[in-house]
């Protein structure tokens, strides 16, 4: 707790100042709260002695309604002090996690669930505006508050201040049991991580709703998104069942200083003891000096849980980032090979490549094939940093792109995937991500050659609708339209084309093929396709079989020499002879 609580200190940085003003009007504030009880006690006593003194009294009630007064003008100045504290420490903050998610491997965000990575961006950094805006002056006038009036009472009447603090020891030890022997850190990381899971399932099940309603499958059904959330129930009504019964005496506890101070003060009031105004005094100070205690109770279990939060967002600023050994500067390279070298990578403990040995030449199209899972989009990923290989290297142009500078290594590749995202803006703003200087020619021309231009033009604002979340929905076909629109624009020097024609028809995929077949001369090109016919003419075939290369060479080639790529290209014609009526066709 202490080191994220030392975190949230060092986040605060320069505006820590802001932080201390808060707190420290936070506890003027409860001092002035408890002002107006003492000067009713003053006048009490004036009142009680005869002849009244009016104008001391008058001189107390403006004292107390200038207290008042004042009590709530600093409580709006601490709260002003700790929003601006907040505020600044969350854009520090949101600045700093963006900052890290651009350094981490790309691999980062493949592997780690989007609903946990959602909750940790959006929920978790919220939650530390609260903590700072609300719960540490908050916090600060709770313990302030009863220290004060516990050591002003003890200067009128110790007696009454021992009976009236007598269930504090009883609540404290309620409060122990409650926190250390219910593990509240434990439930709160349980908590956290169900709730991380439960994020990731909403997201995904809202994607495979499509796939639930098409096959009348209720949500029952999708049995991930159903038990986060019954778990998620169960681990609250848990904690609940656990930790009421202590709360409910720890609540009785704090209430029971009447009980207490009543036949105490009665009693010292019938031995002269004490005056009256001294019963009354305790009974307004005193039976309320336990009431904050409650409030640090609820306050230390938000803290537990925002500390949590702390302590996520903490992991992801500690990530490892991608580290480039050597000179990681631009380097002149004189031709782009792409060699991989021994190159093995697991995700986790599972091995996906195991000791990859093979060159995609510059100037030449190397194709990836094997059946699903054999491991060619890893392959392709590792080329631009996704991940980085367990063991063996990938060098471009002789060169370890470990010691490449990330923008050398971005600028020399291009990549298009089978499902490309687009993000919420124009259709020019997406298309310029591939060169941000591309005037409005070179973006139309991109457009034409990747068969875009025609659908572009037939919505509703052309290249300025907006795509994306909330603007113009468009199908898949059109999106990887769009990224090889991209991809010619950027007119990078190596193009890694992962199932880049999956969503085009025959006729556009042709195309677009004609479209490329200019643009990549001259450049090293990487392409993977289910499709065999589509790479059946590439320069070089590498076969994937299971992590290993089951063989390389040319088409003709390898129907001679490897049995595995004869036999996917047997299935492939014969699926090309299938047909849904049974009559054959040909498609190949
Ligand atoms: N992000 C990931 N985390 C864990 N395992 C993964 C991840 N991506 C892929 N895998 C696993 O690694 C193996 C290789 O996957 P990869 O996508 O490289 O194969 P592929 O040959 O491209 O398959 P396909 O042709 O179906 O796209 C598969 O078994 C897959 O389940």
């Amino acid at each position: 707790m202490s080191t994220s609580f030392r975190f949230l200190l060092r986040l605060a940085g320069k505006h820590r100042w802001k932080l201390l003003l808060s707190c420290t009007s936070s506890a003027i504030s409860a001092l002035c709260s408890l002002l107006p009880f003492i000067f009713v006690y003053q006048i009490a006593e004036i009142l009680l002695h005869q002849p009244v003194d009016f104008t001391t009294v008058r001189k107390w009630i403006w004292m107390a309604m200038f207290t008042i007064l004042l009590r709530f003008s600093l409580m709006g100045i601490s709260t002003m002090l700790a929003h601006a504290a907040a505020f600044h420490v969350l854009y520090d903050l949101r600045a700093r996690l963006i900052d890290k998610l651009g350094k981490l491997p790309l691999g980062f965000f493949s592997v780690q669930h989007s609903g946990k990575l959602k909750k940790i961006i959006a929920e978790d950094v919220e939650r530390i505006e609260s903590f700072i805006a609300h719960h540490l002056p908050d916090l600060t006038a709770s313990i302030v508050a009863p220290l004060l009036t516990a050591a002003y009472l003890f200067t009128v009447d110790w007696r009454l201040t021992i009976a009236a603090m007598l269930p504090i020891p009883a609540a404290f030890a309620v409060q122990w049991m409650m926190s250390v022997r219910g593990k509240r850190s434990e439930d709160m990381k349980q908590m956290h991580d169900l709730s991380e899971k439960m994020n990731g399932a909403i997201v995904e099940f809202v994607h495979a709703m499509p796939v639930i309603k098409s096959f009348n499958q209720t949500v029952h059904s999708f049995a991930r998104y159903h038990d986060s959330v019954e778990n998620y129930a169960d681990l609250w009504t848990q904690i609940a069942r656990k930790k009421t019964p202590l709360y409910v005496l720890f609540l009785l506890l704090l209430e029971s200083g009447l009980l207490f101070i009543l036949p105490t003060g009665i009693w010292l009031f019938h031995q002269h003891a004490i005056p009256f105004s001294v019963l009354l005094l305790f009974l307004m100070l005193g039976v309320g000096l336990t009431a904050p205690l409650r409030q640090i109770s609820t306050l230390s279990h938000m803290m537990q849980n925002n500390l949590e939060s702390v302590r996520r967002i903490e992991a992801v600023l500690n990530e490892e980032e991608q580290s480039v050994t050597g000179l990681s500067m631009m380097q002149p390279l004189q031709h782009l090979d792409i060699d991989f070298r021994k190159v093995h990578f697991s995700y986790g403990h599972r091995e996906v490549l195991k000791g990859i040995d093979m060159t995609a030449q510059h100037g030449k199209v190397t194709a990836f094939v094997g059946p699903s899972g054999a491991g060619k989009s890893t392959a392709a990923q590792l080329i631009a940093r996704f991940f980085d290989p367990r063991q063996g290297e990938i060098r471009i142009g002789g060169m370890n792109i470990r010691s490449m500078a990330p923008e050398q290594l971005m600028n020399l590749v291009s990549f298009v995937f089978q499902d490309v995202p687009v993000i919420s803006d124009t259709v020019s703003a997406n298309l310029r991500m591939g060169r941000t200087d591309a005037d409005a020619a070179d973006l139309i021309q991109a457009a034409q050659a990747a068969q875009a231009h025609e659908f572009i033009t037939g919505l509703p604002n052309g290249y300025d609708t907006l795509i994306g979340e909330g603007g113009v929905p468009l199908s898949g076909g059109e999106r990887q339209r769009l990224a090889i629109a991209r991809a010619i624009l950027k007119n990078a020097p190596i193009l890694i084309l992962d199932e880049a024609f999956a969503f085009a028809d025959a006729e556009n995929e042709s195309k677009i093929q004609d479209a490329l077949s200019s643009l990549l001369e001259g450049k090293t090109v990487v392409v993977i396709a289910h499709r065999l016919s589509t790479i059946a003419d590439a320069d070089h075939i590498v076969v994937f079989d299971n992590g290993y290369i089951a063989g390389t060479g040319t088409h003709e080639e390898l129907i001679q020499d490897c049995p595995l790529y004869s036999s996917m290209w047997k299935a492939h014609r014969d699926a090309g002879e299938w047909s849904l009526t049974g009559k054959e066709e040909s498609h190949v």
